[in-house]
């Protein structure tokens, strides 16, 4: 049976509204960090290069830095010193000799060219070389790579392996980066129970506060964990109003549907105002967004598959825009052919979850993990791709092209 989805927004219409609620970030949102302890944080400014890169000109190879003038048929070179990666040449260089250079070392002033030593003979009279030289041949001119002043990184992007180690290069020793987002989570359900605690009869364990609490440190959030709150409205009251004093934004998972212990929009409704609620999509109709006094909102719904789904495509946008991540967006949807039949009704934004691969020809197809159920979470733990199948389409035969969207490092580290 499938619901009337006539009233649901689309993903998309969500994902604009949420976008319209987020500030304008201000210079009392940064801070200036050690480059040590940056690592995860977003850069609040663009990163200029203090340095030029290489800061001298230097040889590419091991050989003999020389003057082209030198260089006529049978000249043999007398060697008049050496000069070494952190020991330059300083002594004289007398006209018609050449220096003896190594990989890194800075070329002495007047040099036109360095030549490997594969193509050098060397003699007790000198060097005799076996090849001709162009102007600048093996020599790696200052600021080649960066120039001073050079923007080498622009605000907005996580600093992460690819990042810092660049920073260090450059001799930079802070950085202005955004302060992390303070997130509140609390699951809802008088039926939850924490991990290690024996479950009664009715109970089930806790997923989606682990979920979540995962996926936020790994967004860079501080994160305040309230535990689980009974289905009350006077408990929800209190850790709604809890949340709201700590946090940036409040994350509950539960309650949110229409049953007579779902009272997570009707607080959401008390306590601030609701953006909006239920989107045409599946896994994770029900899914409000909103305004609290202090903080934002967002109530996952509590099927496990659904809170991550959403969290996913919803929330992680979301927190990468309040978090000055103008870098952030998803992988790149793809196009592979299900090998797989997969069942889906019109009405709602499908993502399934598959694993994709390529086959013998270097063609990708996918295939299902199976029940899609969304209190099934190992059809998560087993994918590697959403399969996204559109609003108004049915049922996909195996042989079809359909459209997959690889996980990101949320899902899949
Ligand atoms: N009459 C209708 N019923 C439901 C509708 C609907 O449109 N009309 N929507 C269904 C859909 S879709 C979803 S999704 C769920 C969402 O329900 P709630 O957000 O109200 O969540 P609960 O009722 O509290 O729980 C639903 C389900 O998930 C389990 N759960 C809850 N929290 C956790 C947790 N932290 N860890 C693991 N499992 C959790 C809970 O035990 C329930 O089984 O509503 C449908 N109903
Ligand atoms: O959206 Mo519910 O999340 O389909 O199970
Ligand atoms: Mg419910």
């Amino acid at each position: 049976m499938e619901f009337n989805t006539a009233g649901l927004i689309s993903l998309q219409e969500a994902l604009d509204k949420m976008r319209a609620y987020v500030p304008q970030k201000t210079v009392q949102d940064a801070e200036s960090l050690p480059l040590a302890t940056a690592a995860g944080r977003i850069t609040a400014a663009p990163v200029l290069s203090p340095i030029f890169v290489p800061p001298f000109d230097n040889s590419a190879m091991d050989g003999y830095a020389l003057r082209l003038d030198d260089l006529h048929e049978g000249a043999v070179l007398p060697v008049a010193g050496k000069a070494f990666a952190g020991a330059p040449f300083h002594g004289e260089w007398p006209a018609g000799t050449c220096i003896r250079i190594m990989t890194g070392a800075p070329v002495p002033a007047g040099a036109d060219a360095v030549i490997m030593q594969e193509q050098a003979e060397v003699s007790d009279a000198g060097v005799r070389f076996t090849a001709t030289a162009q102007k600048g041949q093996n020599i790696r001119l200052t600021g080649d790579d960066i120039k001073q002043g050079d923007s080498v990184l622009p605000a907005g992007v996580r600093l992460g392996a690819a990042e810092l180690p660049l920073l260090a290069s450059l001799g930079v020793t802070h950085v202005q980066v955004w302060k992390p987002l303070k997130v509140a989570v609390f699951s809802t359900g008088d039926e939850l129970q924490p991990v290690g605690t024996p479950l009664q009869e009715g109970q089930i364990y806790d997923t989606n506060r682990f979920a979540v609490r995962l996926m936020l440190e790994q967004l860079g959030c501080t994160v305040l964990d309230l535990g689980i709150i009974r289905d009350d409205p006077q408990a929800l009251r209190k850790a709604f109003e809890e949340a709201n004093e700590f946090a940036d934004l409040v994350i509950s998972s539960g309650g949110v549907s229409v049953g007579e212990a779902d009272y997570t929009k009707q607080m959401l409704d008390e306590l601030g105002e609701i953006g909006f609620w239920k989107l045409a999509m599946k896994p994770g109709k029900p899914f409000a967004f909103g305004k609290l006094k202090d903080s934002w909102f967002c109530g996952l719904p509590g099927n496990p598959v659904s809170a991550a789904l959403t969290f996913y495509q919803l929330v992680q946008p979301f927190i990468a825009q309040l978090s000055g991540h103008s870098a952030w967006q998803f992988p790149p949807r793809l196009k592979a052919k299900a090998v797989t039949p997969l069942k889906k009704s019109p009405g709602r934004l499908d993502f399934q979850r598959g694993i994709f691969s390529t086959n013998a020809e270097g063609q990708l197809e996918v295939r299902t993990t199976g029940h899609q159920g969304s209190h099934v979470f190992s059809s998560f733990s087993l994918a590697n791709c959403f399969i996204v199948l559109e609003r108004e389409r049915d049922n996909v035969t195996a042989g079809e092209i359909v459209e997959i969207e690889p996980f990101n490092a949320l899902l899949r580290s």
